[in-house]
């Protein structure tokens, strides 16, 4: 089987994730395989002789002579797939994804009665998502995905659910902005992937306001329970960005066009019973009981057998998954454009002078 494009970026993108540096003659070989796959035979000038990194780089590119770029990007894959165990894998595969718990303390997984909760504990920053995040939860979803519980629930710390993707994000990171642009709609893509082809009931418990991306992943969830101080926020057009997280065709879907239309492109902060009667939220919760009583009624949920819910759950979700991938692919791919737009620079610039809130 000849790897696809998606295959050569996935990993690209999990060489990014190494855990242990995996020696020079590994890096060398990634990096020659790369260029080959990438640009074809080497093409530039010799390094001069005091160059002994960007020699060894040359020569290890100009000895892989005229492989054709397809193999280049086969053998490339299939390099970093034997470099597995020393990978942070977001394939699923790998030994950390049947970790039980991923090492992060800005996304946390515990374990309760049959349940995996994995709650965003970033509550100074209102639960805004980081680039370390996305990965953190992608990896998350996948391990449990595999673990022995019956139900998985997404919740925050705090006063917020989550303020959505974090506004710094691109401004603390290194090499060029199309590089860094395209890492992050990968990133973005495996991210809302996970939640695609999460097989197991998936509930949200959103504890106070969600923004952004953490409101458009909600179309994915079985279930949504709210409190009643939670509000739904897309302000997606202020920011000069467009829908992702499938809401661009979920949102139509769950609450018509007009509705969608509403939050999507005009941005309407709706509230929490706003968003139950929409069909988004399953139901609310007075705040003071919101944690006893969606605990009740996950705790008794969790006890159903658990194929049958994952069987049923298969049933309800498989057959729009293609069309959902469709989606996502082309939503990221818009955002990557739109991240370079002047319209975009400007609103993130203006949140962090402060003069921007939501
Ligand atoms: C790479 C993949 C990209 C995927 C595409 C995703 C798109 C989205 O999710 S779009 C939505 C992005 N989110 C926002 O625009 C929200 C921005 N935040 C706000 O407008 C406000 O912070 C607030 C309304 C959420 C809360 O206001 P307030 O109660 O007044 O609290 P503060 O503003 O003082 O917030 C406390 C603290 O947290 C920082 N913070 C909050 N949200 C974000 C954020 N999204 N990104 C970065 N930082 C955030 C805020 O700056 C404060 O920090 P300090 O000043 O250092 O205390």
């Amino acid at each position: 089987m000849v790897a696809s494009e998606k295959d050569f970026e996935n990993a690209v993108h999990q060489v990014k994730l190494l855990k242990e540096d995996p020696g020079n003659d590994a890096k060398l070989k990634l990096y020659a395989l790369y260029k080959q796959a990438t640009e074809g035979p080497c093409n530039v000038p010799k390094p001069r002789v005091f160059d002994f990194l960007g020699r060894a780089k040359w020569d290890a590119w100009t000895a892989l002579g005229s492989l054709p770029k397809e193999t280049a990007r086969q053998n490339y894959v299939d390099f970093v797939s034997s470099l597995r165990p020393s990978l942070t894998s977001s394939s699923g595969e790998g030994p950390a994804a049947h970790r039980s718990l991923p090492e992060s303390e800005d996304v946390v997984v515990t374990s309760k009665d049959s349940i995996t909760v994995i709650t965003l504990n970033r509550p100074a920053k209102k639960n805004a998502i980081t680039y370390q995040m996305y990965q953190d939860i992608t990896l998350a979803l996948k391990a449990a995905s595999k673990d022995n519980s019956t139900i998985t629930v997404f919740t925050g710390n705090g006063n917020y659910y989550s303020s959505g993707n974090d506004l710094s994000n691109f401004s603390n990171r290194s090499g060029s902005l199309q590089q860094m642009y395209a890492e992050s709609a990968l990133t973005l893509r495996n991210f809302v992937d996970s939640f695609i082809d999460f097989p197991k009931p998936l509930v949200a418990l959103v504890n106070g306001p969600a923004v952004g991306i953490a409101v458009t992943v909600l179309g994915l969830f079985d279930a949504v329970y709210a409190s009643d101080r939670a509000t739904f926020h897309t302000p997606f057009s202020s920011l000069g960005i467009t829908p992702e997280g499938c809401s661009s065709y979920t949102f139509p879907k769950i609450m018509g066009p007009a509705k969608a239309a509403e939050m999507l492109i005009f941005g309407k902060k709706i509230t929490a019973r706003e968003a139950c009667a929409q069909g988004l939220v399953t139901e609310v919760f007075p705040h003071n009981t919101f944690q006893k009583e969606a605990w009740a009624r996950l705790t008794a949920y969790a006890k159903n057998p658990p194929k049958a819910m994952r069987i049923g759950k298969q049933l309800l979700r498989s057959f729009g998954k293609e069309t959902l991938h469709a989606v996502n692919a082309e939503e990221c791919r818009v955002l990557q454009e739109r991240w370079l737009s002047e319209e975009c620079v400007n609103a993130i610039q203006t949140f962090f002078s402060k003069k921007g809130k939501l």
